[in-house]
């Protein structure tokens, strides 16, 4: 049996075997980021819709970098758009004051919870004003409280962005952190790239999601999707890492991004519902 205490995951000892999808995996191409767009948003609320059904309430972790202008746009050029059952959350955050503007949480909220009806319980965010290995344990704490009775939080859907290196998350190539496997969230101090402090998800919370959405886009993110998605010759890189136990992994790329592979790649055209 798993128990959760503090903000470590308690459970037996086993092998360290890093497991890397091979199958249930969607590459989705579409001509531009922007013809992206609403694929994007029907991902999301279709996803939504489903939750909210089963469950009663939709759970969705977000990232930073192009994803915050994207979905924002996107959600809210919706007709309807009802996030008064969604609890956001962040897949990781840059431990800055919500008022810089490297902040994820104050992009969002500049962009999108300022302009939805969510409710202030409805945001899972950290707390600045910790140093940052009590900040992950407060954000933990919010996460083991919203998730009652679950060892791992599990999220309805999580969307993911990829640096140029591979990262995803705040999980770095060749950091130690991409070998956690007690913790849910973690702190980073020594991020390589800054800010240097930031709170992270770990690979058992990203892994344990329902759906995970990667959105990666334009030319310069060729080279390395394509060794994150058909390998390369050194250890597997963060963001092909993400592989959902139970639940599904998309990847929503456009064209240029996708010009170097030689898999199978979805081309549903503008618009397609995911
Ligand atoms: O915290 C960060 O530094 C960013 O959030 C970063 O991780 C971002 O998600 C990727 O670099 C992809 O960004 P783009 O989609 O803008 O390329």
């Amino acid at each position: 049996m798993f128990l959760t205490r503090g903000f470590h995951i308690v459970k037996p000892p086993k092998p360290r075997v890093t497991v890397i999808m091979a199958g249930c995996r969607r590459v989705v191409a579409f001509p531009s980021a922007a013809e992206l767009g609403p694929s994007l948003a029907s991902l999301v609320t279709s996803r939504a819709e489903k939750a909210i059904s089963s469950r009663g309430r939709f759970t969705l972790g977000l990232s930073g970098g192009s994803l915050v202008s994207t979905l924002s746009k996107e959600l809210l050029a919706l007709p309807q758009l009802d996030c008064s059952k969604w609890v956001f959350a962040f897949c990781d955050e840059r431990l800055v004051s919500f008022d810089d503007p490297e902040s994820t949480y104050g992009l969002y909220k500049k962009n999108l919870f300022s302009k939805v009806n969510v409710p202030d319980s409805g945001i899972l965010s950290i707390d600045p004003s910790l140093a940052v290995a009590e900040c992950a344990e407060d954000y933990c704490r919010k996460l083991v409280h919203a998730f009652p009775g679950e060892t791992i939080p599990v999220f309805d859907l999580l969307l993911l962005g990829m640096g140029p290196d591979g990262h995803t998350c705040s999980l770095f190539p060749g950091h130690p952190l991409l070998e956690e496997t007690e913790k849910i969230v973690a702190p980073i101090s020594d991020s390589p790239k800054p800010p240097p402090q930031r709170v992270t998800m770990t690979f058992p919370t990203v892994n344990a999601a329902r759906c995970v959405a990667f959105v990666s886009t334009g030319g310069s993110k060729a080279p390395i999707l394509k060794e994150v998605l058909e390998g390369g010759e050194g250890p597997a890189l963060p963001a092909a890492r993400v592989a959902p136990q139970n639940g599904e992994l998309f990847w929503l790329v456009d064209d240029p991004a996708a010009a170097s592979l030689t898999l199978h790649v979805e081309r549903p055209g503008s618009g397609a519902k995911l």
